[in-house]
This record gives structure tokens, C-alpha cells and sequence, in this order.
């Protein structure tokens, strides 16, 4: 059995994407030719493959603020109804193509009002762009609804996000530069959420540490933590075991899943590089971890990317890179018997063929 995956097979591998924002996944030539049509005159260059190299370069600053900065060139062509269509379905498109079966894509209905949409407008040309997105590719893409932690506009995005529950909106997210501004700042939205048994995630541990992760969970208990990559700093690992502090081991103990994105975290200074990020102690250490891309055109990734590289830098082997997407599968915001129906139907069956697939006789 073929036990080191290659890139090639780990795009035909069925994968399971959590955190990933839509305006941080936008085509380079989408953007060039929204950037025509509605007359955006602020984009640093008009050539598709000149604007790909652009944006990572900009965001490989090591400030997440710094890092926030290259969105407003993706938001600011994202202002009608046809732009949010188009992005979203073109999304679905390219995490189809990558091997996706399942995936969460999260934006701030917030950002795309400033051409005269109503948050509803927003969400629902999004929502059209993701089912166009099923129906020709197959792929399942449920939404989550982002307030920016800078702003106060938390409790109407939460509102959104339980109106348009039933409609692919999945979950709610607070997201934008941590330092300066707590979880606690949205307290009201969250506490509306958990009375209306709502699903939602927390930009946590990310551009800032373990009092931001605590805030998260203890005080707006939220379901899953976006990054969350800081919960290193409560565990000592001078020497023999290591020791996990009182919030790494109720973070563990819980089950809440951490969605780590690595290419990220290096851009942003949340970790120094691939073979040094926390990823590798805590999926030693058995915390639920996921894989995820953030942004995709700013981090120029893709889930399988992702994968291939904590392949060469952790000699993971096909048996990790199930368990990483059964931990996905299973911390999704999608209803139970969904989650069971893709592990058991798609996931695990998807795998094995590629496991045996590998396989090469005896010499
Ligand atoms: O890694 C991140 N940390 C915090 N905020 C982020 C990250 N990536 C993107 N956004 C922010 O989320 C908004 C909605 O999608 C983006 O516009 C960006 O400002
Ligand atoms: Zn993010």
C-alpha cells in the first residue's frame, strides 16, 4: 500500500472544508473582469496573473491586520447581487474541481451593502450561487454569516443567520483583526444564538492568545474555534510529555474542533512555518483538529495544498488524512444524519478505494 499521498491523489480524495471566506477565494480574472463591468478603478494591476502573485505577496506580511488589508480589493467588487452570485458559484466550482464534497464558506453580509443591497439581497445571491454550484457539480456548500469584530453589527447578522437557516445558511462567525476586540464585544449575538439553538464558530487564538480562546468558549460558547492555534500556549512541552493547562484540557476534553489553516497562519505570524506549526503536537496530542484554506487567493492554496504540504513536513499517510476529514465531517454545522451519510457513503468508502488504489504488488 502506497502510504505517502501524492498531490494528485489527495485532489481525488473526498474532502471536507470548514473555514474558508468567500471574498478570500475569489479568481484573480473574476476580479479583473468585475473590476470592468461595475468600474472598481482601485485594483494595483488589470492582469489576472500579475494580480494572483500581487495578492500573496501583500499578505505575506506577518500582521494579521496587515494581511486584512488586500480584502478590500475583493469586497469592493462584491456589491451586486450578480458579482455574489457569480463568486459564490465559481467557489463551488474550484472546491469541486479540489476534490471537496462537503464545505462551509463564510463572508460578511455586511461588506457588500455599500452599493445599495439589503443584507437579505446579499445572502440570497449568495445562497443562488451555492445551489447552482450543487446542482452542476454535485458539491454540498452551506453558508455561515460573518459580523466584523470592529463594528457592532453582530446581533442583525445573527438575526440573518437564524432566518435563513432553513434556506443554507448553516452558521454564524465573528471575524476581522483580534487584538483590541474581544468575543465578549458581540456577548448579546451570541446569547441570542444559543437561545435559538443556533450553530456558530469564533475567529479565536489567531492575532491574539489564550484569553481570546477562553472568551470564546467560556463566556460566548461557541461550538468550534476558527484557528484557535494560541491553545499551544497552554501546554508546556519542555522535555519528556507534555502538560496541558485547565484550557487546553477542557478544549480537548470537549472535542471542540479547531480549524487550522497552516499557509495562513504563516502569512499572518500565528506560527513560523509548516513543520513547526501546532498542528502536528495537537493532532499527536489527539485534539480535534481540521484542515482548512482560509483564503484560498491570498494564501494561493487549496485544501489539497494544504494536505500535501503537513504531508511532507509530518509524513502524514492516508489513515491521518481521513482521520483530519472525519473530524471535519463530524464538526460540521450540517444536520447529523448529513454528516453520517457523507463519513459513512462518501468519506470513508472514497479513501479506502484510494488506499487500495496505491497499493502495488508484492516485489
Ligand atoms: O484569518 C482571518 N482572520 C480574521 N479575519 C479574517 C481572516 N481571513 C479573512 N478575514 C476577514 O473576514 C472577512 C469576511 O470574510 C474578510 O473580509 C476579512 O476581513
Ligand atoms: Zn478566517
Amino acid at each position: 500500500m502506497s502510504d505517502r499521498p501524492t498531490l494528485d491523489d489527495i485532489r481525488r480524495a473526498p474532502k471536507v472544508l470548514l473555514h474558508d471566506h468567500l471574498d478570500g477565494g475569489v479568481r484573480p480574472a473574476t476580479i479583473v473582469d468585475l473590476a470592468r463591468e461595475t468600474g472598481y478603478g482601485d485594483l494595483p494591476t488589470m492582469d489576472a496573473d500579475n494580480l494572483r502573485t500581487w495578492f500573496t505577496e501583500a499578505s505575506n506580511s506577518g500582521s494579521l491586520e496587515r494581511y486584512l488589508e488586500t480584502f478590500s480589493h475583493t469586497v469592493g467588487v462584491m456589491q451586486s447581487a450578480e458579482a455574489l452570485s457569480r463568486v459564490a458559484y465559481e467557489c463551488a466550482e474550484d472546491l469541486a474541481k479540489d476534490g471537496v464534497v462537503y464545505a462551509e464558506v463564510r463572508y460578511a453580509p455586511e461588506q457588500h451593502v455599500s452599493a445599495g443591497l439589503t443584507l437579505e439581497q446579499v445572502v440570497e445571491a449568495v445562497l443562488d450561487g451555492f445551489a447552482r454550484g450543487r446542482r452542476e457539480h454535485g458539491i454540498r456548500v452551506g453558508a455561515l454569516v460573518t459580523a466584523m469584530r470592529h463594528q457592532a453589527r453582530s446581533m442583525e447578522i445573527a438575526e440573518l443567520a437564524v432566518r435563513y437557516r432553513d434556506a443554507g445558511v448553516v452558521g454564524f462567525d465573528i471575524a476581522g483583526a483580534e487584538a483590541g476586540y474581544p468575543p465578549t464585544r458581540h456577548l448579546d449575538a451570541f446569547e441570542y444564538l444559543q437561545r435559538e439553538n443556533a450553530h456558530f464558530t469564533i475567529h479565536a487564538g489567531e492575532g491574539f492568545g489564550l484569553p481570546s480562546i477562553w472568551q470564546a468558549i467560556q463566556w460566548c460558547g461557541a461550538d468550534r474555534l476558527g484557528h484557535g492555534v494560541r491553545i499551544i500556549d497552554d501546554i508546556e512541552v519542555d522535555g519528556g510529555t507534555p502538560r496541558l493547562g485547565r484550557l487546553a484540557d477542557y478544549v480537548r476534553d470537549k472535542r471542540i474542533p479547531l480549524e487550522m489553516c497552516p499557509t495562513s497562519n504563516i502569512q499572518t505570524g500565528a506560527a513560523k512555518s509548516i513543520e513547526e506549526h501546532p498542528i502536528g503536537l495537537l493532532r499527536r496530542l489527539s485534539f480535534r483538529v481540521t484542515v482548512n484554506t482560509d483564503n484560498r487567493l491570498m494564501s494561493g492554496t487549496t485544501l489539497s495544498e494544504e494536505f500535501a504540504k503537513l504531508v511532507d513536513a509530518f509524513g502524514y499517510g492516508w489513515d491521518d488524512l481521513q482521520w483530519f476529514t472525519v473530524n471535519a465531517m463530524k464538526s460540521a454545522f450540517a444536520p447529523f444524519t448529513d454528516r453520517l451519510e457523507l463519513i459513512n457513503g462518501v468519506i470513508k468508502p472514497g479513501f479506502a478505494q484510494l488506499k487500495w488504489s496505491g497499493a502495488r504488488p508484492l516485489a
